[in-house]
């Protein structure tokens, strides 16, 4: 894994950004897996301030709460519509949104899973990380070998994602369908967006040897074609070189 180390957020985002464009400009109909989150939020900002042509890229969403629909303004695919995908011009068909308010989540994973073979599967991803070292929402628990599926969310995790609905985690749905690690880790390049000192002690955990299910986001490890994109609060307990 390549590490990066930056003096602030602003910085992470001006990196990661130069990365999407330069992977955009070099394969125009590239497979993009986006991310939500307070991370992700400044990054799509920086995207549509670019003259970047988005007009043959095929978008994927990395997870969605259950029971919402992707018009509910609280989904993820709402706060990707709005945030990214209608200001970029994006056309519906470019698009693909996890349906958490379909009749069976297992029919609803396998038709998201096929439409990411028949795009190739995915050639960029964007993660961010749990303060509890979920990724997407795998949480502590999760398989290697996991695929999109159902999953139960943790009481952390319902906590940090509060903001969102009113700051009450009772509000926060108790499940989604998530992107599992197999489904990430087939991805061809990660772009792995780690911010703040919340996140400090969780990811030099993630980057300790062996992987483990205990820290989802620890198999990152494994993958060959991984960037962490750090600031200096976030990558305060690394011992990479943070000049
Ligand atoms: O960037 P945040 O708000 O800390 O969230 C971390 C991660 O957890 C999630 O909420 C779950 O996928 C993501 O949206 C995000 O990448």
């Amino acid at each position: 894994m390549r590490c990066l180390v930056f003096p602030s957020p602003a910085d992470v985002i001006q990196a990661v950004a130069d990365r999407i464009a330069d992977r955009l400009q070099a394969q125009p109909d590239l497979s993009l897996g986006l991310a939500t989150g307070r991370t992700m939020v400044p990054l799509y900002a920086e995207l549509l301030g670019r003259s970047l042509n988005w007009q043959h890229c095929r978008i994927f969403a990395l997870d969605e709460y259950w029971g919402l629909a992707t018009d509910h303004p609280s989904s993820f695919a709402a706060e990707l519509r709005q945030r990214f995908c209608q200001p970029a011009g994006l056309r519906p068909e470019q698009v693909q949104f996890l349906n958490g308010a379909a009749l069976d989540p297992a029919q609803e994973s396998q038709r998201y899973r096929r439409c990411l073979e028949q795009a190739g599967g995915l050639d960029l991803q964007l993660l961010g990380l749990g303060e509890n070292g979920h990724l997407a929402f795998n949480e502590p628990g999760s398989a290697r070998e996991s695929r999109v599926r159902l999953v139960q969310l943790s009481d952390r995790t319902r906590q940090q994602n509060a903001g969102a609905f009113g700051g009450d985690p009772e509000a926060v749905p108790s499940a989604a369908l998530s992107l599992g690690l197999a489904d990430i880790l087939e991805a061809r390049e990660l772009l792995w967006l780690v911010t703040g000192a919340s996140k400090t002690k969780i990811l030099a955990q993630a980057l300790q040897p062996p992987p483990t299910t205990a820290i989802p986001a620890s198999y990152l490890q494994e993958h060959p074609a991984t960037t962490l994109y750090a600031d200096h609060a976030a990558a305060a307990a690394l011992t990479v070189d943070q000049s």
